[in-house]
């Protein structure tokens, strides 16, 4: 007879896992079924690998300003395999503390592909299971967009891969991972060029950062290729060459990274068999409670698409938990106020609204606080980029309804700040408080 559960999460990433383990911490009979490496994209793929070199990348950073502060160094190159080993061998503590977890909260691992064959029913490698609900946290997987040629390309997943450091890199893409990928590979010395389709790279943040982001990575030496409409992909004697729609080509690069974007994983889940309804583009629509178009069956992370990012995974999964397990009816995951960070070089953070959202909500009720400095840190440089700020208020106690930050040091500043925004706080509750002096943070607390 199949073993039935309170409830099986498809898929052990980032959301899956969350939301068994806490509707076991409830008391639920919980299962989760992973067909790769538990903690899915995040700790695989994603996030974590990113962050380790997005770190590399920042030391090279400091290496070379270290001159400014009085340092002669002698640095003899980077060990790029023996980097991406160390890496690969934190990720496998990190999928041995992830499998450790689910025991201690008693939660049953299967390793296999999940797929429905009725709405109550999965079928595993071998077996069968059922279960009153469903979370159906299956992620993503990187996009090829479908031109001649681009399987000569690698993705986000295949970046992780390499074992060398190629010479000579084509990103093509406008958003998160083009930027951020383009930026590690810039400061551990490959030449880069980044091609994306529209006037700018990362169309849907603020204009002021974007533009400041510009102009740090031309200052890098980051080849920014605009209106570039990839069209096909091709190996020559020198390496790939990428054309474009309107007929200009771009060549002799060692590896073309196509950074244009994630599809769900939805593919072979059986969901016409469980009567789950798919959007065209093949997420899972749902409601505000998670819920997909059959009550029992529901949906978190980046399978839905709506703000694919760790911690929004997480907290979907959990808040669904305690609500369906937890006793606390009523308790949801409002998609607004979402902090993030993209971690270019330096990084930029945004929470909250741009100026374009605020003044489509609020009209002409929108005042701009905005500052541009050179950090502390660089005063020594010639390096003299800026950091750029803009605070976004609303109404006549002025509450603060965005916050966009670029420069050094905004990645971990900008959680606290998210905290009192979230909370109502207003640009008096800003100007009140004392500024710790000298940081870039204080900028925010002393804007006029
Ligand atoms: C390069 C990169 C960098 C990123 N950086 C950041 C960052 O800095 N910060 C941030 O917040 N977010 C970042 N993200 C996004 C983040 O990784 C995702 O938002 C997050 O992992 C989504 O979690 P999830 O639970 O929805 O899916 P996933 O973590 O993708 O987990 C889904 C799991 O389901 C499994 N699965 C799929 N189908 C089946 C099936 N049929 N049966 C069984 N198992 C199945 C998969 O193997 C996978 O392990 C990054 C993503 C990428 C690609
Ligand atoms: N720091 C972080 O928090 C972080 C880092 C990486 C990824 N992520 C998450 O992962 C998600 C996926 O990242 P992503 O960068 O793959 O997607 P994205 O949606 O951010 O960007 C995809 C880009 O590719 C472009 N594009 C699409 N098709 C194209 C084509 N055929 N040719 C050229 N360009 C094309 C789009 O215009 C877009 O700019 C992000 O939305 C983000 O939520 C977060």
């Amino acid at each position: 007879m199949a073993r039935h559960f309170d409830l099986i999460c498809i898929g052990g990433g980032s959301g899956g896992i969350a939301a068994a383990r806490r509707a076991a911490n409830y008391g639920a009979r919980c299962a989760v079924v992973e067909q790769g490496r538990l903690g899915g994209t995040c700790v695989n793929v994603g996030c974590v690998p990113k962050k380790i070199m997005w770190n590399a990348a920042h030391t090279a950073e400091v290496i070379e300003r270290a001159a400014d502060y009085g340092f002669r160094l002698q640095v003899s190159g980077h060990d790029w395999a023996g980097l991406v080993e160390r890496r690969e061998a934190y990720i496998e503590r990190l999928n041995a503390i992830y499998r450790r977890n689910l025991e201690r909260s008693g939660v049953e691992l299967y390793e296999s592909h999940a797929r429905f064959i009725d709405p109550h029913t999965l079928e595993l490698a071998g077996e069968r299971v059922t279960a009153e609900r469903f979370i159906i946290a299956v992620g993503g997987h990187p996009t090829t967009p479908a031109l001649p040629g681009a399987e000569l390309g690698i993705d986000s997943d295949g970046f992780f891969a390499l074992q060398r450091r190629p010479e000579r890199v084509a990103v093509v893409g406008a958003g998160y991972i083009a930027v951020e990928l383009s930026g590690v590979l810039r400061q551990l010395g490959s030449r880069v060029s980044l091609f994306f389709r529209k006037d700018y790279p990362l169309r849907h943040f603020d204009p002021m950062i974007r533009t400041a982001y510009v102009e740090a990575a031309q200052a890098d030496g980051i080849e920014l290729v605009s209106g570039f409409v990839p069209a096909s992909l091709e190996r020559v004697a020198d390496g790939l060459c990428l054309h474009a729609a309107d007929g200009r080509s771009a060549g002799g690069f060692e590896q073309v990274i196509w950074a244009v974007g994630r599809d769900p994983n939805t593919n072979g889940l059986g969901l016409e068999a469980a009567d789950v309804e798919l959007a065209t583009d093949g997420i899972v629509p749902v409601d505000q409670w998670q819920a997909t178009n059959q009550s029992h069956i529901f949906a978190i992370g980046d399978v839905t698409r709506v703000f694919p990012l760790t911690p929004v995974a997480i907290a979907a999964g959990r808040r669904l938990a305690d609500r369906l397990w937890g006793g606390q009816a009523g308790r949801y995951l409002p998609y607004e106020m979402i902090p993030s960070v993209v971690f270019t070089h330096p990084p930029f953070g945004a929470v909250g609204l741009t100026e374009e959202q605020a003044r489509q909500r609020y009209g002409g009720d929108v005042k701009i606080y905005t500052t541009r400095f050179v950090p502390l840190e660089l005063a020594l440089s010639e390096d003299k980029r800026h950091s750029a700020m803009k605070l976004i208020c609303t109404g006549e106690q002025e509450r603060i309804v965005g916050a966009h930050l670029f420069g050094s040091g905004v990645d971990e500043m900008l959680q606290g700040f998210a905290v009192a925004i979230r909370m109502g706080a207003t640009k008096r509750d800003f100007d009140d408080t004392v500024a710790i002096h000298p940081t870039s943070a204080e900028e925010l607390v002393t804007l006029t």
